[in-house]
C-alpha cells in the first residue's frame, strides 16, 4: 500500500493550479443517467472517487468516454468526459460499489425519475459520523414514491405515471439529498418547491448543469429553490467548478509553512469565510486575475476559533486542515464542528506530531506549540489525511502518512503540486 513520505520545515513558492471539484463532479456524472442524450463535462478531476463512479453509472449503462487530457506548462490539466446512458441497463446499485463511495447513493434520484423504480444499497463512505439516509427517503416520499428498506437495499417506486411536484422542507440542510431532490423533481409532474435547501456552490453547479440540459430550476443558491418538472432532458456540455476544497487546504499549507504562493485555475468567492479564517490567523492573501496568492513570511500565526457550519459558513471538509494550521499557532484556539458527531479522528494522529488537543464534546481545543516533529501517522479520512500533510509539511524531519487511498479520493496529483513549489513530498509504494 502506498504511504506519502514527508520531510517538513520548507517554506513553499511557486503556482499550485487547483483541479474540479470532487463534490460538484460526483452529482454532476450522476445527472447523466437522466437523458439518453450525452452530457459533456469538462475539467473533471482524475480521482479516485471518480473512477469509482465511473464504474458504478457502468453498471447502470452509462457508456463513458475520456477525452486525452490538457497539459499546461504549469502542471495543470483538465479532463473532458463524455456520459451517455442511452438506455438504463440495471435499476440496482450494489452493495459491492455503493459502500465503497456515500455519493454513489444519489444514483437513487435519477433512476427513480426515469425509469420509476430503484434499489439502491445503503451507502457507506468516510467513518465520520454516522451519516443516516432518513431526509433522502422522507423527500423522496414527498413527491410520491414508496420507499421501503429490506436486506440493506432501499427499494423505491414511483406512482404510476411517474413522481409528482410537491412542497417539501427539509428538517435539516443536507447537500446530497438536496442533489437528489434536484434530479427528482426535475422530471416529476407539476412544481415542486425545496425549503431549507443547501445552499453548497456545487448545489447552483448541479442546478446550472440540469438547466443546460433543459430542466426547470430556480432559487439555487438560496435556501428555496423551485423546480418546474419537465418531461425530457436533452444533452449539455458543462464546465465542473474548481474545487474550494483544495483550494481552502493549500491556502492553509502555504500559510502553515510559509512563502509565496499563486493559487490559479480557481474562484475564491465561494470561499469567503475560510479565507477570512486564515486571513485573521496571520497569511497574507490577495486576489489575482487567475484565483488567490497567499504569503506569510515570518509573522507567527496567530490562534483563530471557528464554528463548521452549512455555506456560507465555514465548510467542515476544512476543519481538519485548520486544525493543523492550528497546532502551530501562538496561543489556544478552539474549533467547533456541528455537520458530522465524529470528524475528530485527525486529532489522535496530529498528537503523534506533537500537537496538543484536547476534545470537549464538539469542540476542539488547541493549544499552539513551537514546534511539531515528524512521525509515522495513519490516514483515517479524506480530509483528516491532509490535515496530516500539512502538519507534517511544518514539522521537523520525516512525517509518515499511510493508508493513502483517503488521500486519492480528493486530492489530484497532491505530491507533484507540492513538490513543484518546494517541498519534499513523495508518494512511496511497497
Ligand atoms: C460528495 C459530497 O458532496 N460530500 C459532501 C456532502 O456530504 P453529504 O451530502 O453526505 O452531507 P450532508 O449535507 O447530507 O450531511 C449533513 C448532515 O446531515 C446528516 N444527514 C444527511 C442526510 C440524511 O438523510 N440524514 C442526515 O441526518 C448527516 O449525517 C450530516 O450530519 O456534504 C457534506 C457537508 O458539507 C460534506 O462534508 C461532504 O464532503
Ligand atoms: C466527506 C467527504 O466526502 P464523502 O461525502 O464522499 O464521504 C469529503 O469530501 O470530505
Amino acid at each position: 500500500m502506498d504511504r506519502i513520505r514527508i520531510v517538513g520545515g520548507r517554506p513553499l513558492h511557486g503556482i499550485i493550479p487547483i483541479s474540479g471539484a470532487k463534490n460538484a463532479a460526483l452529482p454532476l456524472m450522476i445527472a447523466s443517467l437522466m437523458t439518453s442524450d450525452t452530457l459533456t463535462l469538462e475539467n473533471v478531476p482524475h480521482l479516485a472517487d471518480v473512477e469509482q463512479l465511473i464504474r458504478i453509472l457502468g453498471n447502470h449503462g452509462v457508456d463513458v468516454s475520456v477525452n486525452g487530457r490538457r497539459e499546461h506548462q504549469d502542471g495543470s490539466y483538465a479532463r473532458t468526459i463524455h456520459f451517455t446512458c442511452r438506455t438504463i441497463a440495471d435499476l440496482t446499485a450494489p452493495y459491492e460499489l455503493v459502500s465503497k463511495m456515500r455519493a454513489s447513493f444519489w444514483v437513487i434520484g435519477p433512476l427513480l425519475a426515469r425509469e420509476g423504480q430503484a434499489r439502491v444499497s445503503l451507502p457507506g463512505g468516510c467513518a465520520i459520523g454516522t451519516r443516516p439516509v432518513d431526509l433522502f427517503l422522507e423527500s423522496l416520499k414527498a413527491l410520491g414514491a414508496e420507499m421501503e428498506i429490506d436486506g440493506g437495499y432501499v427499494n423505491a417506486r414511483a406512482p404510476k405515471g411517474g413522481l409528482i411536484g410537491a412542497r417539501y422542507t427539509f428538517p435539516k440542510v443536507s447537500v446530497g439529498a438536496t442533489h437528489v431532490m434536484l434530479m427528482a423533481a426535475s422530471l416529476a409532474r407539476g412544481t415542486t418547491v425545496i425549503g431549507n435547501a443547501a445552499r453548497e456552490p456545487e448545489v447552483v453547479d448541479l442546478a446550472n448543469c440540469l438547466n443546460a440540459m433543459g430542466a426547470k430550476i430556480t432559487g439555487q443558491g438560496t435556501s428555496t429553490i423551485t423546480v418546474e418538472g419537465v418531461s425530457l432532458l436533452s444533452g449539455a456540455r458543462h464546465r465542473v467548478m474548481p474545487d474550494r476544497i483544495e483550494t481552502g487546504t493549500y491556502a492553509m499549507a502555504v500559510a502553515m509553512t510559509g512563502g509565496d504562493v499563486e493559487i490559479v485555475d480557481t474562484d475564491t468567492t465561494y470561499l469567503e469565510t475560510a479565507i477570512e479564517a486564515i486571513r485573521r490567523a496571520g497569511a497574507e492573501i490577495t486576489r489575482t486575475e487567475r484565483g488567490i496568492r497567499v504569503r506569510r513570511n515570518g509573522e507567527l500565526l496567530k490562534p483563530v476559533d471557528v464554528v463548521t457550519d452549512p455555506y456560507p459558513g465555514f465548510p467542515t471538509d476544512l476543519q481538519a486542515q485548520f486544525m493543523g494550521l492550528m497546532t502551530r499557532s501562538s496561543g489556544a484556539s478552539h474549533i467547533t464542528e456541528t455537520i458530522f458527531e465524529n470528524r475528530f479522528m485527525h486529532v489522535q494522529e496530529l498528537a503523534r506530531l506533537g500537537a496538543k488537543i484536547t476534545l470537549n464534546g464538539q469542540t476542539a481545543r488547541i493549544e499552539g506549540v513551537e514546534r511539531l516533529k515528524g512521525a509515522p501517522v495513519m490516514a483515517t479520512d479524506l480530509r483528516a489525511s491532509v490535515s496530516l500533510v500539512i502538519a507534517g509539511l511544518a514539522a521537523e524531519g520525516e512525517t509518515v502518512v499511510s493508508r493513502v487511498y483517503h488521500l486519492d479520493r480528493g486530492f489530484e496529483r497532491l505530491e507533484e503540486k507540492l513538490t513543484r513549489c518546494g517541498a519534499i513530498v513523495e508518494r512511496v509504494s511497497e
